[in-house]
């Protein structure tokens, strides 16, 4: 990469990480070991992925929880909820992914999200707690 390219934010960021690091050195044929890094290259960048994703879906859910709690509205939708997950449920199938996992990922991630909801709206109440958004 040139001087004058900005440096993609992945590896601004990525400090004192070593690809590399492994307790398999020593242990595994070269060739594998090579073929090992390899994949884990695709593993690092879509992990990175992952990571600005859920960063952008936790900013959404920021503003639903500040609108929630504007207008007292129920931190959770069960409704919404019971959609989401038959619809990721169903993706799932169609893209040879486990379902049962789909399922159990977007829970954590809604629980993680309602208890957000919870510390704005305690928040804006005046309770003294600190939002943890
Ligand atoms: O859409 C909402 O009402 C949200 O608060 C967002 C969200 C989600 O993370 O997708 C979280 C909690 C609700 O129970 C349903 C969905």
């Amino acid at each position: 990469m040139s001087d004058t390219q900005p440096t993609p934010n992945a590896q601004r960021h990525s400090g004192d990480y070593d690809p590399h690091a492994s307790s398999l050195r020593g242990e595994v044929d070269p060739g594998v070991m090579e073929e090992l890094l390899a994949v884990r290259g695709s593993i690092d960048n879509i992990d990175a992925t992952l990571v600005y994703l859920l960063a952008e879906r936790f900013k959404a859910t920021q503003r639903v929880g500040h609108l929630k709690a504007e207008h007292a509205l129920p931190p959770g939708d069960p409704g919404r909820e019971a959609a989401q997950i038959a619809r990721l449920r169903r993706l799932a199938e169609d893209a040879q992914l486990d379902p049962a996992f789909a399922e159990k990922f977007l829970n954590f991630i809604i629980s993680e999200v309602i208890r957000h909801h919870q510390a704005i709206s305690a928040s804006r109440a005046g309770d003294g707690a600190d939002p943890l958004t």
